[in-house]
């Protein structure tokens, strides 16, 4: 059958008209929250018990921050996703924590996941470079989630939040699937760039996808200004290498450029010394 531009448009209404208008609604936060508060009906693994008190002390939430937290009536049954990006000591870790912490409050079942590769503070916590922590399931990658969780868990579930989101290879494909089909919201905080700036990992590819895009800043290490770069200042090449400030300073491009210059510089000039003693032995 032939497809006119009217046909398109009625199949359109017909099909994709508001949930409540013909779909009966089987999950809805109200039930949720019931759930939530009567641990004795289902019991929630440990990681997803996150209760206001845990977070301390809470700041007053950004512009930003409430924006992505709408009431329970705007809401679709749709998922939604937010990205959180920026150079290392940003505070991707914090903004996520706080709005995790601002979901809880509003009653909404959530759970953190951060990547295994990070083993400085254990794989049991998430912790910001300002020592706030919050309990978190470690994995290698994300489709594991479902299953580590369970499936009734994974259902009740209302937000997710991912940390060092640049490890995760299967982030892009996770967060359609959790937004789009599984009526998610998601979180996701990660680094944009690397330490040369090369797109790290899945994060961008998110961004068609996300529902809102937030790019923080640190302060430059070298002069105070807004810095929007990592700096590695270790000779190591490898993309990934996991660190903290021994590792690792944020910058402001003027800081970036210079630094860069004399780091190459360094690396190359290292460089054959390393392959000189590796050979000596
Ligand atoms: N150069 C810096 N610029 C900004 N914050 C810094 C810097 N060095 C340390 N910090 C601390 O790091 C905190 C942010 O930590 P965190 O949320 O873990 O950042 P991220 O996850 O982006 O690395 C800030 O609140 C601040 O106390
Ligand atoms: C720039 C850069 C960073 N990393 C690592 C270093 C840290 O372990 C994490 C970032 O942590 P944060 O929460 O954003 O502070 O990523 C890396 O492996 N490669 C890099 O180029
Ligand atoms: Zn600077």
């Amino acid at each position: 059958m032939m497809l006119t531009l009217s046909r398109i448009q009625s199949l359109l209404t017909s099909t994709f008209a508001p949930p409540s208008l013909h779909l009966s609604k089987t999950k809805t936060f109200a039930s949720k929250t019931l759930l939530f508060s009567n641990p004795t009906t289902f019991q929630y693994p440990k990681f997803l018990h996150i209760k206001p008190s845990m977070f301390s002390p809470k700041p007053p939430l950004s512009a930003i921050e409430h924006r992505s937290l709408q009431t329970d009536a705007s809401r679709s049954s749709y998922g939604e996703i937010h990205v959180i990006v920026g150079p290392m000591f940003a505070g991707k870790t914090t903004s996520l924590l706080r709005r995790i912490q601002a979901e809880s409050s509003n009653g909404r079942s959530v759970a953190i996941i951060k990547s295994n590769r990070d083993t400085r503070y254990g794989l049991d916590s998430i912790v910001t470079h300002d020592g706030v922590k919050l309990p978190c399931l470690a994995l290698a990658n994300l489709s594991s989630f479902r299953q580590k969780l369970g499936t009734d868990a994974y259902d009740q579930l209302d937000v997710i939040g991912i940390d060092e989101a640049q490890f995760f290879e299967d982030l892009l494909d996770f967060c359609r699937e959790a937004a789009d089909h599984d009526g998610k919201i998601v979180i996701v905080a990660g680094l944009d760039g690397d330490y040369l700036r090369r797109s790290f990992g899945s994060v961008l590819d998110i961004i068609p996808l996300a529902d809102s895009v937030t790019k923080l800043t640190a302060r430059c290490e070298l002069c105070g200004k807004r810095a929007f770069f990592t700096l590695r200042k270790t000779e190591e090449t490898q993309t990934e290498l996991i660190g903290g400030a021994d590792v690792y300073m944020p910058v402001c491009r003027h800081h970036y450029v210079r630094g860069q210059t004399l780091l190459e510089a360094a690396r190359t000039v290292l460089e054959p010394q390393k392959v000189q003693c590796g050979s000596c032995k």
